[in-house]
């Protein structure tokens, strides 16, 4: 149990948002009408395998153009002029599931190559590659081969080359998958810090990431979304009729209650606060 995200419950502008959003992939409907704000802090993207967070992520990441609908990144609209996409780009941070790297790299030249993909000017690329790894607690491991780093050590650095350009929206897909309970924990703590920094939107299937990390949270369901709101308010559907707001005393919430809402979705309509 830990207290929850508040800066991101506060109502700051949003920092990305999707109107009316739909994407196929031939015949599959992976997103369908999503309409969504995000704001600073750390906002969930809840949902079971399939349910298009990946997708979604892919659109905010201006990876993948939308078949229809409005995307709307650091106040600029996209899709657009291939300058303003990446005029944008150079301002997003992506941990993608997993992601390519030359195992002979040293953890340093890969943070400084994921600078130099994100434009970073060359007079501060390796400051700001070891500012990024000084950030996930990486920086002595700064000289060991890529090739050599354990699963959770990849992810750290995988949050390193996504911070490495001082981004304004970071975007993490299913950044604890694979990772051992005690790594797990050590993961949702940088995650809260990075929620502190920028705006962070991170997908997983994980009821107990949320709780622990997230101040609002979208749950999505075959594409299409069930629920935006609160954590605390995602937690409170199942006992509504009993008055109870899922949190406790602290301002805390629990996995198995956000669990128990994001279940209570299943059968359930679409529900926005
Ligand atoms: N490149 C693709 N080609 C065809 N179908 C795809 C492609 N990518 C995703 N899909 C389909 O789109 C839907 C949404 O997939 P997506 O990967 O966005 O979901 P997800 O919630 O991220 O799932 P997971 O938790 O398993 O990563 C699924 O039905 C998936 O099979």
């Amino acid at each position: 149990m830990t207290t929850r995200n508040s800066a991101a419950a506060a109502g700051s502008q949003p920092v990305a948002a999707v109107a009316g959003v739909t994407v196929r992939y031939g015949s599959t409907t992976a997103l369908d009408d999503v309409s969504l704000e995000f704001r600073s802090g750390v906002t969930g993207l809840l949902g079971p395998n399939g349910a298009g967070k990946s997708t979604l992520l892919s659109v905010l990441s201006t990876a993948r153009r939308p078949n229809s609908g409005a995307v709307a990144l650091l106040g600029e609209e996209t899709p657009g002029r291939a300058s303003r996409a990446r005029r944008v780009r150079e301002r997003i941070g992506v941990l993608p599931q997993s992601f390519g790297f030359y195992p002979r790299f040293t953890v340093l030249e890969f943070t400084e190559y994921a600078a130099w993909l994100r434009r970073v000017p060359a007079a501060r690329r390796r400051e700001r590659a070891r500012e990024a790894l000084h950030l996930v607690q990486m920086e002595k491991h700064a000289d060991a081969r890529m090739g050599a780093l354990s699963g959770g050590m990849l992810r750290r650095v995988g949050i390193a080359q996504a911070m490495v350009n001082e981004p304004a929206l970071v975007l993490l897909d299913e950044p604890t998958v694979g990772l051992d309970p005690a790594q797990r924990v050590g993961f949702r703590t940088l995650i809260t810090e990075l929620g502190e920094r920028c705006a962070v939107v991170m997908s997983t299937h994980l009821a107990e990431d949320v709780a622990h990390v997230c101040g609002r949270v979208a749950v999505l369901l075959e594409g299409s979304v069930r629920f935006t709101g609160t954590v605390a308010q995602l937690c409170a559907l199942p006992r509504a009729d009993y008055g109870d707001d899922g949190e406790s005393g602290d301002g805390a919430v629990d996995g198995s209650a956000v669990e128990a809402g994001y279940l209570h979705l299943a059968g359930a309509g679409a529900v926005t606060t």
